[in-house]
């Protein structure tokens, strides 16, 4: 039942190759180019948004069908082009180049799959159904999104700050643990979401740190 390993993936500077450039190949470049790839598209036309993007440089448009070969130097492979068949050769190529592939057009084809994305700054929620239902995907998404609120982007910001403070300053791994622990239980998120959260000075934080360390 559980087929998918859910991971998040480092593709900054990577190139990834889509092929296909209509309205699934679009929602997936997207992503791709927040998350700072390399992107290069292979398709005999593309939509007005990757048309665009393409004029900007922030992809690479190839503007011809697949062809064998292409997948060369790629780290992360989108077979999202409207024909069965030539999605089916670029997973092919993607298999004995040991490639990770994700098919549109038949999901089993592939090798992994694509989650609903909900993101607050350094916050990301993945949903998935496992492909049993893409809209149902979507949908738990959205009502996840109103649950979290905009307070999360700056509370990850502040504990990531600190976190490195600490990390910096105690070398001791059991101090170091303890800190960390009592940093989530600030009510920091609390103070975010009402608009009462002071930022906390350099000062403050070694104060912080420095009242904390004693179990
Ligand atoms: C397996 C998977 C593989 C993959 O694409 O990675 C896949 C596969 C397929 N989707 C199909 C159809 C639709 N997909 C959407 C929407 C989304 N699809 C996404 C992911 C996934 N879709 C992966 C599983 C995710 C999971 O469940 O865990 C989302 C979440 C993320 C994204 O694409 O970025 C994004 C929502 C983004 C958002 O808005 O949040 C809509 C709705 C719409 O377009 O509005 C429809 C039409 C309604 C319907 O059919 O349900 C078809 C049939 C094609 C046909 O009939 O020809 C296949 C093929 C198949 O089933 O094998
Ligand atoms: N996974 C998903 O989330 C979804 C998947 N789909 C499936 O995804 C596929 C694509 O859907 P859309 O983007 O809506 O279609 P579309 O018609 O908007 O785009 C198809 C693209 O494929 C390109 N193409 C065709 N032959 C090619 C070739 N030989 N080499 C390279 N590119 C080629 C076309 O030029 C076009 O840019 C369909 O098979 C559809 O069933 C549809 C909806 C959602």
């Amino acid at each position: 039942m559980n087929k998918y390993l859910p991971i998040m993936l480092d593709v900054g500077g990577r190139r990834v190759m889509v092929i296909g450039g209509g309205t699934v190949a679009e929602r997936k470049a997207i992503p791709l180019l927040e998350a700072g790839a390399e992107l290069v598209i292979i398709s005999p036309s593309l939509s007005g948004t990757l048309s665009a993007m393409a004029g900007d440089g922030r992809l690479e448009w190839i503007s011809r069908p697949y062809a064998p070969g292409d997948l060369q130097g790629a780290v992360l492979v989108y077979a999202a082009s409207d024909d069965r068949a030539v999605n089916e050769a670029v997973a092919g190529e993607a298999r004995l180049l040991g490639l990770p592939v994700n098919v549109a057009s038949h999901a089993e084809a592939g090798t992994f799959i694509t989650p609903g994305v909900l993101r607050r700054g350094r916050l990301t929620v993945a949903v998935s159904t496992s492909g049993a239902g893409p809209s149902a995907a979507a949908e738990i998404t959205q009502r996840i999104a109103g649950l979290l609120g905009e307070e999360y982007e700056p509370y990850l910001d502040f504990l990531h700050e600190l976190r490195t403070v600490i990390k910096r300053l105690e070398p001791a791994a059991e101090v170091r643990a303890r800190l960390l622990q009592r940093l989530g239980q600030l009510e920091v998120l609390d103070e975010m979401r009402q608009g009462t959260f002071i930022p906390w000075t350099p000062e403050k934080i070694e104060s912080w740190v420095a009242c904390n360390r004693e179990a």
